[in-house]
């Protein structure tokens, strides 16, 4: 893959035979976890994205704080954050009761794409069909080389626009292994597109190509191979 055409619209590409035959009614459940992104189904659910928007920008501003600057100003300011953290972890807890199935989508957990993740930047879904679209912003929070994202994450992002891919085309595996080709740094600050789709499946495995741009140009590429876990 080293053209930077993107690829065909999700709605033009063809059914990809191999997918497995995934029931209509799982298979729309499955991509209800992605897109469209859900309203709130709660007050209480509103105020912990809102949390978490704010968390993200508390991580921003840490990670882009002059230790130069005022001692005594920054250690006030620690004091009241892990006094926060204290009072939010001293509230009930997702991991005391059963689950909802709002808890349990990608856009309510995911570290990409999960609204109520403060660590996702956060992603956007943006395609049905077997094509992925998505879209992502990265913070200083996620500076490898000067003004770059970390391979990592780089790497990790194109995991989930691939898992999302298999998993929306019906293949439902895990990774079990992904290269990237890092081919210019992924900037910061800056919008980053990514494409997705299932280009083969045999029995449990399903192989996935995604790519990246930053302003239209190809920053990365890659593959990975994704398998079903056996029937039991
Ligand atoms: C709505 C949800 C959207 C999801 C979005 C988020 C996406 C995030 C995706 C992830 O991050 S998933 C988490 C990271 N991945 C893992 O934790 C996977 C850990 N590994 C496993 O659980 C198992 O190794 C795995 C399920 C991948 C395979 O185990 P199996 O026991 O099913 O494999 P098995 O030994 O039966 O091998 C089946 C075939 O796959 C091949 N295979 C297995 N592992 C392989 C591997 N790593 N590389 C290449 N081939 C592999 C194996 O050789 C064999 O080939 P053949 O059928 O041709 O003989």
């Amino acid at each position: 893959m080293s053209t930077t055409e993107p690829l065909p619209a999700a709605e033009a590409a063809p059914p990809l035979a191999g997918v497995p035959d995934v029931p209509a009614d799982v298979l729309a459940e499955l991509r209800s976890t992605w897109l469209p992104r859900p309203e709130p189904d709660s007050a209480g659910r509103a105020e912990r994205h809102r949390l978490a928007e704010a968390a993200r920008r508390l991580i921003e501003a840490v990670k882009l704080v002059d230790p130069e600057g005022d001692a005594d100003a920054l250690g006030s300011v620690a004091d009241e954050v892990s006094d926060l953290a204290a009072r939010i972890a001293a509230l009930p807890s997702v991991e005391q009761r059963t689950p909802s199935f709002e808890d349990l989508q990608l856009h309510e957990r995911s570290p990409f794409v999960g609204a109520a993740n403060p660590l996702a930047p956060p992603m956007e879904l943006e395609a049905d069909g077997p094509v992925v679209r998505a879209h992502a912003v990265f913070g200083a929070a996620y500076e490898g080389p000067m003004g770059r994202v970390h391979g990592g994450y780089v790497a990790a992002a194109f995991d989930e626009v691939m898992g999302v891919a298999q998993s929306g085309a019906g293949a439902l595996g895990m990774t079990a292994y992904l290269t990237v080709r890092m081919k210019r740094g992924t900037p910061l600050h800056q919008r980053i597109d990514y494409e997705a789709e299932v280009v083969r499946v045999e029995g449990r495995k399903a192989w996935v190509e995604a790519r990246s741009y930053a302003d239209g140009v190809l920053v990365a590429d890659g593959e990975g191979l994704f398998i079903r876990a056996r029937a039991v």
